[in-house]
């Protein structure tokens, strides 16, 4: 990927997208195109055809997507599939019709099967049921992928797919009905220090274990499978290791410095029980994470919570 190649990052104003473009032009790529979705809605696909045939992009990075927690997944089951396969049947067919030289496709570890064993290697896709709470999701991940595949068999494209782990950084969605766990639990705590409150309550059951990614290390390892990654497969994002709900309800209680009790609301549902990724293709393919989970969420906290209010 030349210096002065024309990258669309498209959702450059999520946290992936955001993370996407900032380390871009740290590398020095000059000619990136975004697009917010009010400028040019991704499901829409006259519109994304004319971007397209105006912008010409050579290269893609596909981060835009309709995304949430657990109970936005289980919540929004139809905009959840509809969405995303709009959005990406739109730029992958537009992408072939203007000769993209190679995309990069996100998707997600919520696409292995519920029960795979651990940790999930990428040749577990398709080998059992998905998790209820966010099948609609999967579904359309796993669609994105294929279709990626599906060019490259037909017609050669260099389309490759990346799956990555939970992810957490600057640019979070820090809505409690909508968030992840990580940014959820970060307000959640932080407002019951400010606010004395006796206690904080924590879905599910903190039994279920799950791996968290800085997003800044997802962008390095997706510019890294762009420069260096040319296969067919999807590539598993992450860091290998993994901890229960509960092990990182109290990494953010004692990061935020909280000292009241913990009430976990077992009405709320856990998701899948693990989903720890193999990691050891993309080892091969020569890229390792950097940032540790205490460290990234002492500095997420810091960034979100103690310089600027949340928006
Ligand atoms: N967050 C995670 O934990 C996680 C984990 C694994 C994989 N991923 C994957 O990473 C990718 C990005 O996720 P994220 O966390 O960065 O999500 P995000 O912060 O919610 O950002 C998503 C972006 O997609 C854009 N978008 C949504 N609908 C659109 C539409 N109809 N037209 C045009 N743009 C649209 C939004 O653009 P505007 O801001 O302009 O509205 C937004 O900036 C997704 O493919 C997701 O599956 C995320
Ligand atoms: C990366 C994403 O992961 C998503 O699954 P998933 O890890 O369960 O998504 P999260 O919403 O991060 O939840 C992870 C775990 O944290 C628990 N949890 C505890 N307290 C909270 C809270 O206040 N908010 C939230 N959100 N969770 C909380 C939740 O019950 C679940 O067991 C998928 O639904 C998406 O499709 C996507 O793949």
């Amino acid at each position: 990927m030349e210096k002065n190649a024309k990258i669309y990052v498209a959702g450059h104003r999520g946290m992936v997208g955001g993370a996407l473009v900032r380390r871009l032009q740290q590398a020095s790529y000059q000619n990136i195109v975004t697009r917010t979705s009010k400028e040019l809605d991704l499901r829409n696909k006259e519109a994304v055809d004319a971007f397209f045939a105006e912008e010409k992009p050579e290269y893609v990075f596909l981060a835009a997507a309709k995304v949430g927690g657990i109970l936005a997944n289980n919540t929004y089951r139809a905009d959840f599939l509809l969405d995303n396969l709009q959005i990406q049947n739109n730029v992958i067919q537009a992408s072939f019709d203007q000769d993209v030289k190679k995309l990069l496709f996100l998707g997600s570890s919520c696409i292995y099967p519920k029960m795979a064993p651990q940790p999930i290697k990428e040749e577990y896709l398709l080998t059992g049921p998905l998790e209820a709470t966010n099948e609609p999701y999967a579904l359309a991940k796993i669609a994105g992928l294929k279709l990626c595949e599906a060019f490259r068999d037909q017609h050669g494209s260099n389309y490759i797919s990346a799956m990555p782990t939970n992810l957490y950084g600057p640019g979070d969605n820090y809505d409690l009905q909508n968030s992840h766990v990580l940014p959820a639990l970060l307000r959640k705590f932080h407002e019951a220090k400010e606010n004395n409150a006796l206690e904080v309550e924590v879905w599910g059951t903190g039994t279920p274990r799950r791996e968290f990614l800085h997003v800044d290390d997802l962008a390095d390892a997706c510019l890294h499978l762009m420069l260096h990654y040319n296969g067919k497969e999807p590539v598993n994002v992450g860091t290998g290791e993994d901890l229960t709900i509960r092990e990182l309800v109290e990494l953010v209680r004692d990061t935020v410095g909280y000292e009241g009790n913990i009430r976990f609301d077992t009405d709320k549902p856990d998701g899948t029980p693990r989903k720890l990724l193999d990691v050891s293709k993309l080892a091969d393919a020569g890229w390792k994470y950097k940032i540790s989970l205490p460290e990234g969420i002492r500095e997420v906290y810091k960034e979100a919570f103690q310089s600027a209010p949340v928006a």
